[in-house]
């Protein structure tokens, strides 16, 4: 039975090369925010609306245990999940986890053309950005290093990179 968690941060790549590497390998995927979204019928900025961060957390954290009872899946968290409660150690007691790890600048990159749909992001100038994004994964690094495996996803930026990505992954993982 094989269950695999991707962490990381936000426009790490856990949904694209989540996707990917889950057809590659024939597993189903699962993607956190998608769930939620299906299951509460709201997006995850109406959640934030409507409970703010801790209401959305508590709900991340009910639905990581539905999903972490699937099988033979790919699992993109969001990528707060690892960073509340103790839902790094119970990535870690259910299958295994991989941190995408992403240098600050290409975050930036990713970021400042996809922050509409993550609230956290919202607002901000290019320079409040870059700062947001190195002081967040500052205080994240505890979290994300518990992770069984590290992998450089710096080169997801369109279908080559992100088929080199999946070959790399699986390579790593021993599979
Ligand atoms: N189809 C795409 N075309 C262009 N850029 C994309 C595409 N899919 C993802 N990206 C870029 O890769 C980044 C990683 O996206 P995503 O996989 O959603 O990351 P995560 O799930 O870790 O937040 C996005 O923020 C975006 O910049
Ligand atoms: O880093 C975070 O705290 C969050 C990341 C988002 O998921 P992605 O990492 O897929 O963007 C989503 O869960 C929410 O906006 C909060
Ligand atoms: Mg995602």
């Amino acid at each position: 039975m094989t269950r695999i968690f991707l962490i990381g941060y936000m426009g790490a790549g856990k949904t694209t090369l989540g996707k990917a590497f889950a057809r590659e390998m024939n597993l189903s995927f699962v993607d956190q925010d998608w769930y939620i979204e299906e299951r509460f019928h709201k997006t995850v900025q109406e959640i934030f609306a409507e409970r703010g961060e801790q209401g959305f957390r508590e709900l991340e954290r009910q639905m990581l245990h539905e999903i972490a009872e699937f099988e033979d899946v790919v699992i993109s968290t969001g990528g707060g999940a690892p960073c509340f409660y103790d839902n790094m150690e119970f990535m870690n007691q259910k299958g295994e986890t991989v941190f995408l790890n992403v240098a600050p600048d290409v975050l930036f990159s990713r970021l400042k053309i996809a922050s509409q749909n993550r609230p956290i992001l919202r607002g901000k100038t290019n320079e409040e950005l870059k700062a947001f994004i190195a002081k967040a994964l500052e205080k994240r690094a505890p979290f994300y290093s518990k992770a069984k495996y590290i992998f450089n996803a710096d080169e997801l930026e369109d279908i080559y990179q992100i088929k080199s990505s999946v070959n790399k992954l699986k390579e790593l993982l021993g599979l």
